[in-house]
């Protein structure tokens, strides 16, 4: 697999491949202040859970190495502004928040250092959240390779690839696997509407990764499985409560009814870090709702009429029945998830 890094810090820039551009073109932005770190994760030009924290880590370091306070109290108040603006970017991704949460305890664990040698551990930290979700998606990549078999056909939805994350992705972690292992695994990718994450990035992925990949609508997700030509669902996630609901890309619950209808495996992909143990249940994961013009003007060309109302959730949460397990970086996790998952923060 061709590892392309979508999120890169070098102490004065944050450096973004701008994924609202793929798979035409592969553009790399220059972000220097917050305000554009903030748009760039607001319009998905980073996106994906974790690649957000990743990018939200390294905003809280360069907005640190750009402060002028020189004693602690007045840079920890100055830090938290940063913080605090950067949370508010999105809000159901929940590695934003953990990510932000382990700079912010960083900073208070070296309250006693001088204020140049914080922003330096600040950098470092960061760099290791980076370098820490690149081993956390391998490890993903082979508890998930062992529930797939030589010639299975896989349906995932959205885009939880590489360039979701530090790498290898969440959900195609044991698909990049399997093929470097000489397997023969087929995807069926949605293209995932409005913001066709799957079409733009997953198919575009896929291909350069020499995976064999069939691009289809959202709507012929029911289809394929009817026929039989799916072998298992596999999708990443926002947020997995306490009790293994998930929430994920809209469209991600309509898949999981149709697995089950269809007595498919679903899985779903996901670091600890994406699962909150702070939220009982879906009920109560916050789902981002994004503008009408997404959905009235997808990619620029006006498709509704004008006016028309709009319902644009960009997130749906599976309940934890529907899912089969949970692949992460320290087992495959089955229900019941209460108690399952709970094990995992011991
Ligand atoms: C490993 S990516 C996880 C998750 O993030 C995506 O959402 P978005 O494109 O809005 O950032 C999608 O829900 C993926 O499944």
């Amino acid at each position: 697999m061709i590892h392309i890094e979508s999120v890169k810090y070098d102490g004065k820039k944050i450096i973004l491949l701008d994924q609202t551009k793929l798979p035409l073109e592969e553009v790399y932005l220059e972000i220097e202040t917050l305000k554009d770190l903030w748009d760039a994760i607001f319009e998905l030009k980073v996106r994906g859970a974790p690649a957000i924290g990743i990018a939200a880590a390294y905003g809280v370091a360069l907005g640190a190495s750009q402060l002028t306070e020189t004693e602690y109290v007045s840079f920890f108040e100055k830090y938290e502004e940063i913080s605090d603006y950067l949370a508010s970017s999105r809000p159901t991704a929940v590695n934003l928040f953990w990510a932000l949460n382990r700079m912010k305890k960083t900073l208070m664990d070296n309250k006693n250092m001088a204020i140049p040698d914080i922003k330096q551990i600040l950098h470092n930290e960061a760099d290791a959240i980076k370098k820490d979700d690149a081993e956390i998606c391998t490890a993903i990549g082979e508890y998930g390779l062992t529930l797939l078999q030589d010639g299975m056909t896989l349906l995932t939805h959205c885009n939880t690839g590489g360039i979701a994350t530090a790498k290898y992705g969440t959900a195609l972690a044991p698909i990049y696997l399997a093929k470097e292992r000489g397997m023969d695994i087929k995807v069926f990718a949605d293209e995932t509407r409005p913001l066709l994450q799957g079409a733009r990035l997953t198919a575009w992925e896929l291909m350069k990764a020499d995976v064999d990949v069939t691009l289809i609508t959202d709507s012929m997700a029911a289809m394929v499985m009817q026929q039989g030509k799916v072998d298992a669902v596999i999708v990443g996630c926002d947020r997995i409560a306490a009790n293994g609901d998930t929430a994920n890309k809209i469209g991600t619950y309509g898949l999981a009814v149709l697995a089950q209808k269809h007595n498919i495996p679903f899985y779903v992909a996901s670091p600890l870090s994406t699962i909150d143990m702070e939220t009982s249940t879906g009920a109560e994961i916050p789902i981002e709702e994004r503008s009408a013009t997404e959905i009235t003007h997808g990619l620029g060309k006006q498709t509704a009429p004008d006016g028309v109302k709009v319902f644009n959730p960009a997130f749906d949460v599976t309940p934890n029945e529907l899912i089969t397990a949970i692949i992460t970086e320290k087992g495959i996790i089955q229900a019941p998830y209460s108690e399952h998952l709970k094990v995992l923060f011991v």
